[in-house]
């Protein structure tokens, strides 16, 4: 799968009903047992949650977005196929969680690109199942600190704290991407999916059995003056980088 929403492959309601629908045809087709996801923007993997998506919107859009972020999260970490994620750009907050949600991460050895959950950076914070997936890839510390800071890695950095699995020049990416797949689908699939649920199913069971209260939480949250104006604050600041 590659993403191809110009200019930076931000996560809209549209674009997560459309990887979401993506996702679930291709689960329910047999002959597919492996994805592997990456950009066709140059340069961004994904920019994360579309802020847009967050301001100034009613509060039945807020909980139609969450939703559909929830959605998205249950079928991409709950996959039965083996996901690998070809990271050739910068991954920040929600793209993070989708690289981190796959079972292997490659990124291109870029040191301008960089990955990690940048909430705090935003004003906002990572929700439960955010931090949970993050965990449960490099541990509790390494998590808690760069959660705290909202931190972004660079490449480099991403590798050693174990964020990402490895770093390979650009132009190899998706060629060790198909070769990381090929290790992985030579296993039996029942062997490796009944594992990969053991691993994953009480991370994913707390959002299923919280879903409603995490949409309530979300939008009670993000709803606050204090919220919006942290929200608003940092598009513009955004917008005046680029002037
Ligand atoms: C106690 C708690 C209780 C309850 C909690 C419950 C719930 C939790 C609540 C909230 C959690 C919400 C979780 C959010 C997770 C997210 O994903 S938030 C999004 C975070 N994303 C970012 O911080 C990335 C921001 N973007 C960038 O850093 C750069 O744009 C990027 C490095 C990706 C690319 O840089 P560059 O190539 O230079 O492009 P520009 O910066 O010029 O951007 C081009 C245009 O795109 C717009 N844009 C960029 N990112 C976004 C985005 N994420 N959403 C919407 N729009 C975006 C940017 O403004 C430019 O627009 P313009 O051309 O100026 O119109």
């Amino acid at each position: 799968m590659k993403f191809k929403s110009p200019p930076v492959n931000s996560l809209s309601l549209e674009f997560l009903t459309e990887f979401s629908i993506g996702l679930e045809k291709l689960e329910n087709n047999r002959a597919c047992r492996g994805v592997i996801i990456t950009s066709a923007v140059p340069k961004i993997f994904s920019s994360g949650l579309d802020i847009t998506e967050m301001c100034g919107k009613s509060v039945e859009h807020y909980g139609e977005f969450w939703r559909a972020v929830q959605e998205m999260w249950l079928r991409l970490y709950g996959s039965n196929m083996v996901t690998v994620a070809a990271v050739n750009g910068s991954s920040p907050a929600g793209g993070c969680l989708i690289a981190l949600s796959c079972d292997y991460r490659i990124m291109a050895e870029n040191p301008k690109f960089s990955i990690g959950l940048n909430e705090a950076q935003l004003g906002i914070v990572a929700p439960f199942w955010f931090k949970d997936t993050f965990v449960n890839v490099v541990g509790h510390r390494i998590a808690e600190r760069s959660l705290q800071l909202g931190s972004l890695h660079p490449a480099p950095e991403a590798q050693r704290l174990g964020l990402v699995d490895e770093l390979v020049p650009e132009e190899k990416l998706m060629e060790k991407a198909a070769a990381v797949m090929a290790q992985w689908l030579a296993l039996p699939d029942h062997a490796r999916q009944l594992t990969k649920t053991m691993m994953r199913k009480a991370v994913l069971d707390r959002l299923v059995a919280h879903r409603e209260e995490d949409i309530k939480n979300f939008i009670t949250f993000v709803s606050k003056e204090s919220i919006q104006k942290s929200l608003r604050m940092y598009m513009e600041m955004l917008k005046k980088r680029k002037s």
